[in-house]
């Protein structure tokens, strides 16, 4: 893969660049598989980074990210808006028409959109808008504001994607339980691995999901929320080993409303940033079956974003 970019943007100081030169992973995903979380951003110099952004990233082109679906065995993307572009989805849009049908997008609107841009985006392969609470990235948006939203992509067949971390979840409940749609929790609402699985907070999560069946989650992100490692780097394909009793438990509960998606290009790590190859061998210590591996992968995400496709088409 071609080497990231910057343009005429400063990143973030510290930033960690994606990683270049990615190992082929061990694990052959079944074909049809979904990598149903990633991004794009920019290029800077063509999709300008929103004014109200909390991270400036490098620059990571749909070229880059079709490059490599192909290369971890993928079929299709699903590309979420990242809050370094705003509300302005024409970096999304844009990859999604250069993909041939190859991925659909989950977009960032504000009350102002009119209904001709939502059908616009529908028409593109939009299927899904974002709703992050997660503080360090946005600033408060009012909750009658995000349900006057989520009351106006219900009809189009959309759904909410929720990003939040778990000690909020409390807080949020009245409003996710009254979400018209189906919901689509990311990096299964970022649980403190530290904490035990069978304690409170992680409870919390999965009463969420057992008590409210248009409730998704997606199992992705060890790299983000492991505390002991070991990392997704020099051949480690037993990677992120205290997140994997979390993401099990998950797939293995709701094993028909689980995503998987590498979230390449991985803004805003601290630590190190993953071989993404390796990332995809973490897959079968998570969904430890085929037929797991088959919903995850490929049934899942072809059902909520490729309805009109045949299972696994
Ligand atoms: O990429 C992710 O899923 C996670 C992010 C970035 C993000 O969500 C965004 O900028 O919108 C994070 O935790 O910083």
């Amino acid at each position: 893969m071609s080497k990231p970019t910057t343009g005429d943007f400063t990143k973030t100081p510290g930033w960690l660049d994606w990683y270049t030169g990615p190992s082929k992973p061990r694990f052959q995903v079944p074909p049809g598989s979904v990598d149903a979380h990633c991004h794009v951003f920019g290029p800077g110099a063509e999709f300008p980074y929103a004014p109200e952004r909390k991270y400036t990233p490098c620059d990571a082109s749909w070229q880059q990210l079709f490059q490599l679906r192909d290369h971890l065995g993928f079929d299709r993307n699903v590309i979420v808006q990242a809050t370094c572009h705003g509300a302005d989805n024409r970096a999304l849009v844009n990859a999604l028409k250069r993909s041939d049908g190859k991925a659909r997008g989950v977009a960032t609107v504000r009350r102002s959109v009119t209904d001709r841009e939502l059908q616009e985006m529908n028409a593109a392969g939009v299927r899904g808008v974002r709703f992050n609470f997660v503080k360090r990235l946005v600033d408060f948006t009012p909750k009658d504001e995000l349900m006057e939203i989520a009351g106006r992509i219900a009809p189009l067949g959309w759904h909410v994607v929720i990003y939040f971390e778990a000690v909020d979840l409390p807080e949020l409940w009245d409003f996710f339980t009254a979400l018209p749609t189906t919901v689509v929790v990311d990096h299964m609402g970022r649980p403190d691995v530290s904490k035990p699985i069978d304690g409170p907070e992680f409870g919390l999560f999965l009463k969420f999901m057992r008590e409210h069946p248009n409730v998704w989650s997606k199992v992705s992100c060890p790299e983000r929320l492991s505390v002991s490692g070991p990392r997704a780097l020099d051949g480690e394909r037993n990677a992120y080993r205290d997140v994997v009793p979390f993401a099990r438990k998950v797939v293995e509960t709701f094993p028909d409303r689980v995503l998987w998606g590498t979230d390449w290009p991985h803004p805003n790590l601290k630590d190190h940033m993953p071989d993404d190859g390796l990332l995809v061998d973490f897959i079968p210590h998570i969904a430890t079956t085929p037929e797991l591996q088959r919903k995850l992968l490929v049934d899942n995400p072809t059902r909520l974003y490729w309805p009109e496709l045949k299972q696994g088409g």
